[in-house]
């Protein structure tokens, strides 16, 4: 790994700005050394910091951006519950990401089914790669300490040839979901949690990403922050990852 950087924000108010910068700059390094930037979103609170802040930037040009789900759940796009479908009225349609370059679900089919298809997806955009080698994956970590749909004590966290699984009993509701799993998580160039709430410990899902050969941030407001033992950054407004 290229080493974890944990730095702290006063509120989601302050780190959504610099969670943006770090999507434009890698984005930016990633067209320049293999002409395109592929992107990884997960739900939860990142689809409004996301919606809020990337349309909000001058001259963002996403033309050359693949963009895949870190999970998913299997619920119809118009569902609230569905992560593209929050993103397609939140950002999708702000920013001139292409529509072949959205990776999505087909919510239609059963949940074993759609993780298969969800796999020859991604092994299509990334035809070279054993696992996806994703730019740039952004991940959110819930109170128990998931990510992705990767939660506590759940086999799935020990699954080490698949791309992305089923999930039939996730503990968060809706139950049926597919998620990436660790072997892409920690294929990536870079991770960056957003952690607003929550704690560290060794035993949560979360502290199972560690990227082996990629960078890792840990973007945390300060409540999160309080229940750290570990060595942080504070970085002031427009600091830049
Ligand atoms: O259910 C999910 O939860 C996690 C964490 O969400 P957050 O709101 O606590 O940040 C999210 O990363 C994942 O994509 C989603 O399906």
């Amino acid at each position: 790994m290229a080493g974890r950087r944990v730095v702290v924000f006063p509120s989601s108010a302050e780190l959504g700005p610099v969670l943006a910068q770090l999507v434009t700059s890698r984005a930016e390094k990633a067209i320049a050394s293999h002409g395109r930037f592929t992107l990884g979103l997960s739900g939860g609170s990142l689809v409004s910091m996301l919606g809020k802040e990337l349309p909000a930037l001058p001259d963002l040009d996403c033309s050359k951006w693949v963009v895949g789900f870190c999970d998913e759940r299997l619920v119809p796009f118009d569902d609230p519950e569905s992560t593209y479908g929050l993103y397609k009225g939140q950002l999708f349609s702000k920013v001139n990401i292409p529509d072949s370059g959205i990776l999505t679900i087909d919510s239609s089919l059963p949940v074993n089914e759609c993780a298969e298809d969800y796999t020859r997806k991604l092994k299509e955009a990334f035809p070279d790669d054993k696992f996806p080698v994703f730019d740039l994956l952004l991940l959110g970590m819930g109170p128990d300490g998931h990510t992705c749909s990767l939660f506590p004590d759940h086999p799935l966290l020990e699954e080490t040839k698949k791309i992305v699984a089923p999930i039939s009993d996730s503990p968060k509701p809706p139950p049926q979901r597919v998620t990436m799993t660790f072997p892409v998580v920690n294929s990536a160039r870079c991770v960056a949690f957003e952690v607003l709430e929550g704690r560290e410990g060794p035993a949560y899902p979360a502290a199972r990403v560690v990227p082996t050969n990629g960078e890792l941030f840990w973007l945390v407001d300060d409540p999160a922050a309080s229940t750290l033992t570990i060595q942080v950054e504070r970085l002031g407004s427009g600091a830049k990852l």
